[in-house]
């Protein structure tokens, strides 16, 4: 893979996909995330980075509501998908995740079969009407995470007996196999060996195709490499957002600069 084809490649995307306005998060009397206003595009990768506790993951979490599941945890201010506010009453948190999936930070397969573990998304929602139709969501979904090759012929072995790069994939095909519109990832690369890495860093380049892609890494040399936006929290604000070169190269914050030349975090 060459680092500069994915940091180099037109930031062609300008449909917004994620509208986050004026967005507070608090854990009790804990103000975790202040006044984020933050476009996210579409078929674009939007790096998440800045130092531990900062309120990366946080704020990921608020994109398909997983923040729900934490009861201490309150969230205000405004969270459009495609203009639709995505914390009205109206909208059901599980439909949500389906259309903005997760891949978390270590590999989680369901104690289930390679085949169950992507069916599951599918027939939960009533995606499919038959086996043809769910074979065929199957293997598509393995084909984008760019793991059928590899499982085509035991598909009805468990999925935890794979390794842990496998399993990672596993769960990208898990999260694709609802055809969501966007997937949410935090440290997907965390617990993966180098050359795992670099399969899932390629394969998120070849998501955004279809998809918008947030990342959240620790790896400032990831978020080069697989992201066209970058956006650095310091302390529950968003200090600053923009393309990744530009980050990178010319970070306007001094904040910004201290954190990608090692001096904060
Ligand atoms: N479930 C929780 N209950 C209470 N406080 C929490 C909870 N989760 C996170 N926090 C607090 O919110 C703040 C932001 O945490 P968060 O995990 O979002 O940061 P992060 O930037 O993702 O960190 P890291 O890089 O270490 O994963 C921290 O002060 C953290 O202690």
């Amino acid at each position: 893979m060459n680092d500069m084809t994915l940091t180099e490649r037109a930031l062609e995307a300008t449909e917004i996909k994620f509208a986050a306005r004026d967005v507070q998060v608090y854990y009790g009397t804990s103000h975790a995330i202040k006044d984020v206003n933050i476009d996210i595009l579409d078929k674009t990768v939007t790096a998440f980075i800045g130092p531990s506790g900062c309120g990366k993951s946080t704020f990921l979490r608020c994109l398909n509501r997983m923040n729900d599941t934490i009861d201490i945890c309150r969230v205000e201010g405004d969270i459009l998908l495609d203009g639709e506010d995505i914390y009205d009453k109206k909208v059901d948190p599980v439909q949500l995740r389906a259309k903005v999936g997760m891949v978390f930070q270590k590999p989680n397969p369901f104690p289930k079969s390679i085949y169950d573990n992507v069916a599951y998304g599918p027939k939960i929602h009533g995606l499919t009407r038959n086996k043809a139709e769910l074979d065929e969501v199957v293997e598509s979904s393995l084909r984008k995470a760019a793991l059928w090759n590899e499982v085509k012929d035991r598909l009805d072995s468990p999925g935890t007996g794979l390794s842990g790069g496998q399993q990672q994939r596993l769960c990208i095909a898990r999260a694709v196999a609802t055809s969501p519109e966007v997937l949410l990832m935090d440290e997907p690369c965390s617990a993966l060996d180098p050359i795992a890495t670099a399969q899932v860093e390629e394969l998120i380049d070849e998501l955004r195709e279809n998809f918008s892609v947030v990342i959240v890494t620790h790896s400032m040399q990831q978020a080069a490499r697989v992201s066209q936006r970058t956006a650095f929290f310091h302390l529950g604000n968003l200090v600053e957002f923009g393309d990744t070169t530009q980050i990178f190269t010319n970070p306007k914050d001094p904040r910004t600069e201290s954190y990608i030349t090692g001096r904060i975090g």
